[in-house]
């Protein structure tokens, strides 16, 4: 259960008195999600999401995360809105720990992926990303190249631990990676995790919100187009759909269309974008604490989507001409 931090109802209905949304009704409790605690709140005869930011999320990057959110709902981008208080303030403190109201988004992440929620999901994906053109803020990705050494660095040969010869694996790719990395693509805000766990659909064919903004950050948008196709366009038994990708790029191109760099760099930023989920994945494995609430997420999973990828020759393996 991702609620981590106990809040008191008079705290509640001391911090909605600086707010306009109506008195304090109640607060439950959230399941999913792993990294912040999470409620629904019910105040004035409507429903918020309250969020408590735990470990993870480093509180100097809140005004950015905060920021973005606020300047894609403003785009008409469906995303959660922090409410600010009467002070214009978004950012409150809650048993001691930063905290945010939010709107509610209708819809829930799809638990079986077909093919027209990857056709919806690539629309969106490119709103977003057409709607963060003038977003003023910047946010190094910590999880890009050099991040990606650091982590398979400190894996080392205990990645062999996961799966034999992992670690010669991962250090071939790496070097690829490292020595043929694009560094002029179109670049802008990005969500860098957009999984099935946060996006919203009510039906399948419309994305009905985006969530979780707390790995947004300044990349190329081919990298993220990259990050979903991982994520959204493999079977559970592991087969590519090339009919989910086809209809996902395709959707994508015809809101935001392609540079020729963009498509030929496709099959190493997936590569990378693998790469990055095998490695986070790997280190959580590795430091995982017995009776832990979280379940670390297999690893191997990407190391098989990393090994599709550096068999691809070009984007024709992604539905693309
Ligand atoms: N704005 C929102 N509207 C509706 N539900 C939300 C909203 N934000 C979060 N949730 C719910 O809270 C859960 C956890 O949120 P998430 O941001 O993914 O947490 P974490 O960062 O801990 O992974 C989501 O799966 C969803 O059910
Ligand atoms: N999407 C990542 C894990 C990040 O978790 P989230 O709950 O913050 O989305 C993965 O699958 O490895």
């Amino acid at each position: 259960m991702a609620v981590y931090t106990a809040v008191a109802d008079d705290e509640m209905r001391a911090l909605l008195a600086g707010y306009d949304i109506g008195p304090f009704q109640g607060l439950a409790g959230i399941q999913q999600g792993v990294e912040n605690s999470n409620w629904i709140l019910a105040a004035g005869g409507r429903r918020y999401i309250l969020t408590v930011y735990e470990k993870r999320v480093d509180p100097a990057d809140l005004p950015y995360f905060l920021g973005l959110m606020d300047h894609l709902t403003h785009r008409g981008i469906r995303c959660p809105q922090p409410v600010q208080d009467r002070q214009g303030r978004a950012l409150a403190e809650l048993a001691g720990k930063p905290a945010a109201i939010f709107t509610f988004l209708p819809g829930r992440g799809p638990t079986r992926i077909v093919p027209a929620h990857c056709r919806a999901l690539g629309t969106a994906l490119a709103e977003l990303h057409l709607a963060t053109a003038d977003f003023p803020m910047h946010r190094p990705n910590t999880l890009a190249l050099a991040g990606w050494q650091s982590l398979a660095g400190g894996i080392g040969a205990r990645a062999d631990e996961i799966a034999p010869g992992l670690s010669r694996e991962i250090a071939a790719s790496m070097a690829t990676l490292a020595a043929d990395w694009p560094h002029d693509l179109p670049s802008g805000t990005i969500h860098a995790d957009l999984f099935p766990d946060n996006v919203f659909y009510e039906r399948a064919d419309r994305v009905s919100g985006i969530i979780d903004f707390y790995f947004a950050c300044s990349d190329a948008f081919a990298y993220e187009i990259a990050i979903c196709i991982n994520a959204w366009c493999f079977e559970p038994d592991g087969q590519f759909n090339i009919t989910k990708a086809r209809l996902m790029l395709g959707a994508y191109r015809a809101v935001r269309p392609f540079s020729d760099a963009e498509l030929a760099s496709l099959p190493l930023l997936a590569e990378g974008a693998a790469m990055r989920f095998l490695l986070t994945r790997a280190h959580d494995w590795l430091n995982r604490v017995e009776g832990a609430l979280v379940k670390p997420k297999d690893p191997l999973e990407y190391l098989h989507k990393l090994r599709f990828h550096r068999g691809v020759t070009g984007p024709g393996a992604y539905g693309l001409d």
